[in-house]
């Protein structure tokens, strides 16, 4: 028997021992008895003698041959359990597909196919009445299909109904390997201009070596092309790339930029793909089939058999940072994982984080930039709009009213972005001036008037609309602020003859359904296109010529020392969608704040200007990237219960001269769902005594009686303070 270290996916910090009839190789799933559950764990190595080797108990079941984490995928897993404090086990499932956590095979299963009966396909005659099932044949008639594309088409139903009269039969194909490589044909690109070439120059002189790189360049400077060039090499040489992209971006548009690029399969890895087909997509870049994989977040799990390059797009993203479970950021560990595997790394971004921005600035990273659009489009034009005393209709202003005019009449299209979805931000009695708000959250309800009902933005409780102020009951219920709902009625009024679009998470329901109306934009079937964040993402709009920011007042004030980023990477990669072919661009930012120095910075100078002034700005306040931070958080429906818990987590950690306490405080957003919310932000300048301090106390902490009752969590690098 051989003592075996198992990671067991359970919220504990630590490993178990157990019996294993024979030495197991680091990274295979075994299958494990644990309290009366038996559970999918991961050998992380051999166990030194125990004590209590006596209670041991044997592992049940040996799930792989052969290691479905790899070695370095291992190291790094147990690398991010160390780093982000967060139990072993939850971490290494969190990196294996679901049906790999669930304890399915891990070679690829033969594929079920269908094809035609011919000896029987004759006896059609008999299938009169059954239409669908004659069409299923018909289908047929071009030959085998498997069961996926079948089921695409035709209702189970129809299929076995065709089965049990043997017109059809199934088979089993073996999943045939593809070789991409065979197929690789490059073509159609375009001559680099002279930044683009001294990027891809150095990119490709860092074959095979730990190099990361920050592309910086302005927003339709061609860094996607950039990448593309970079990569050909890599490819032809047999070597894997993994591209990551924010969750929004992954759009048929760019994956077919590859694929049409070099001519072979492009690997996608998305947060709406069934299990099935990731589990099938992780197969085929484990096993080297995938030259390109391109995925949201977790694709930075995804094992590569022979690893070239590993390229992170709109690196700035916010929805490369988890905020839940083990909080990773797919960036740092995209960093960690190069250095792991030798790898060269490209993150690009117009507006890089300010993270990024400093590791290149102090030379830890190569610094690559692009400070011209591509192809000959012009910078697009950036403007103030005072709308203090201002006439305001549906939120716009009239000399807003009359650019926009100008750009619809030549046959243009415009773009206005507004941060809220919704009909209104808010509900409030006209005579008491009462809100309508959530309960749970304390927050005011948005109202949407296309179903009547209030929603709250930050629960998802909905009510209908009520008729009197619960206060004063009166019956004169005014919405106030503007949201995209109200946007998109009114500019059907202003401009009755502009073809609009809304875009937002509750107009495109489904990935499928935003492409489609991307696709349309681009065909100029719009001429207003009326949406939230989802338009500021990489997407190519050529015929776009003005972009409208309603109101960005709201992000000049925040409490959180990261918004003025947020706001300037908003709106610069807002201004990026205009303008970005021959006909120039321009943007407009409304605001009541017109000579506060982060609009007039940005306006005047341009991100990689601010980006630079804020980064001294953080440096002198003592904030990140200048210091590193954890966050506690603690939430519970009784106030004092999740703010004692954090005081006495502050007590617990006392003593570490080097490291800062901020707190407790209330979050940013006070109360969710009924529970009141605090943060305790422990700080210094090095990680080094900030991780040993939590090493030492999180035992402790996790003992405390007070954390049981209330929902705790620690956030590494916290990036979001709501
Ligand atoms: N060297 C080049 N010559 C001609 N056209 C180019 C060149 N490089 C890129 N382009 C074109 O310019 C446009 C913008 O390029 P690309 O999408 O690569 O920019 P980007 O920097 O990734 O954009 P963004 O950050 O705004 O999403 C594309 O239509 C692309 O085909
Ligand atoms: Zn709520």
């Amino acid at each position: 028997m051989v003592l075996t270290d198992v990671a067991v996916p359970v919220p504990l910090r630590q490993s178990f021992t157990y019996r294993a009839p024979i030495k197991l190789q680091p990274g295979v799933r075994v299958l494990v008895p644990f309290g009366n559950r038996r559970l999918v764990g991961i050998v992380v190595g051999e166990a030194s003698a125990v004590q209590a080797s006596g209670k041991l108990k044997d592992i049940a079941e040996i799930l792989d041959e052969h290691p479905v984490l790899n070695g370095t995928l291992l190291r790094l897993g147990l690398w991010l359990s160390q780093y982000y404090h967060h139990p072993v086990g939850e971490v290494l499932h969190t990196m294996l597909p679901v049906k790999l956590r669930q304890g399915v095979p891990c070679e690829p299963e033969p594929e079920t196919c269908y094809r035609l009966n011919c000896e029987l396909a004759e006896q059609r005659t008999a299938l009169k009445r059954a239409h669908r099932q004659l069409a299923c044949l018909e289908h047929l008639r071009d030959g085998a299909q498997n069961a996926v594309q079948l089921k695409a088409s035709f209702s189970p139903a129809v299929i076995n109904a065709l089965l049990e009269k043997q017109l059809i039969v199934a088979f089993d194909k073996a999943v045939e390997p593809q070789d991409w490589q065979q197929n690789l044909n490059p073509n159609g690109q375009p001559v680099p201009d002279s930044e683009q070439a001294l990027a891809i120059t150095a990119i490709n002189q860092s074959a095979n070596r730990f190099a990361p790189f920050l592309l910086e360049g302005v927003t339709g400077s061609g860094k996607t092309e950039v990448y593309l060039q970079a990569i050909e090499p890599v490819l032809k040489s047999g070597k894997q790339v993994l591209i990551l992209v924010p969750e929004i971006g992954l759009t048929p548009q760019t994956v077919n930029r590859f694929r049409n690029r070099f001519g072979i399969e492009v690997g996608v890895l998305h947060s709406q793909l069934s299990d099935s087909a990731r589990l099938r997509v992780w197969q085929q870049a484990k096993d080297g089939e995938l030259g390109i994989i391109i995925g949201t977040r977790s694709a930075i799990f995804t094992p590569l058999c022979r690893p070239g390059m590993l390229i992170v797009d709109e690196e700035h993203d916010e929805s490369f940072k988890q905020q839940d479970g083990l909080r990773y950021h797919a960036r740092d560990l995209a960093v960690r994982r190069a250095q792991a595997e030798n790898l060269p790394l490209v993150l690009g971004s117009a507006t890089p984080s300010l993270e990024s921005l400093n590791n290149a600035l102090t030379k830890r990273y190569g610094h690559l930039q692009l400070t011209r659009r591509a192809g000959g489009a012009q910078t697009t034009r950036q403007h103030i709009l005072d709308i203090r005393d201002q006439p305001i209709n549906y939120g716009l202003a009239e000399g807003m009213l009359t650019v926009m005019r100008q750009h619809l009449e030549q046959g243009n299209q415009v773009l206005v972005f507004v941060n809220r979805r919704g009909y209104a931000p808010a509900l409030l009695c006209h005579h008491c001036g009462d809100t309508v708000t959530c309960q749970r959250c304390e927050r005011p309800f948005t109202v949407h008037r296309a179903h009547q009902r209030l929603h709250c933005h930050h629960c998802g409780a909905v009510k209908p609309v009520p008729r009197q102020c619960g206060h004063c009951h009166s019956n004169e219920l005014v919405t106030a602020g503007v949201g995209t709902e109200q946007l998109e009625q009114g500019l059907s009024r202003l401009f009755p003859n502009a073809p609009q679009v809304r875009i937002d998470s509750d107009s495109v329901r489904g990935k499928d359904k935003l492409d489609g109306i991307l696709e349309a934009i681009n065909q100029q079937k719009f001429q207003l296109l009326i949406g939230t964040q989802i338009l500021s993402k990489g997407h190519h709009f050529p015929h776009v010529t003005l972009v409208v920011v309603v109101d960005c007042d709201g992000a000049l004030f925040s409490a959180d020392f990261r918004a003025a980023e947020k706001l300037a990477q908003l709106v610069t990669q807002l201004a990026g969608r205009a303008g970005r072919a021959s006909k120039p661009g321009e943007m407009w930012l409304q605001t009541h704040n017109p000579q506060h120095p982060l609009l007039q910075d940005l306006v005047n100078n341009g991100y990689a200007h601010f980006a630079r002034h804020g980064l001294l700005e953080r440096q002198c306040s003592g904030l990140p990237p200048f210091q590193s931070q954890v966050a506690f958080r603690a939430e519970a429906i009784q106030a004092e219960q999740a703010y004692d818990f954090l005081c006495q987590v502050r007590s617990l950690t006392d003593g570490e001269a080097e490291v800062q306490r901020l707190g407790p405080m209330p979050s940013l957003l006070e109360k969710r769902q009924g529970r009141f919310r605090f943060i305790l932000i422990l700080q210094s300048g090095q990680r080094g005594p900030l991780h040993r301090l939590l090493h030492r106390c999180l035992p402790a902490v996790t003992a405390l009686p007070l954390a049981a009752r209330v929902r705790w969590s620690v956030d590494v690098d916290p990036t979001d303070f709501s």
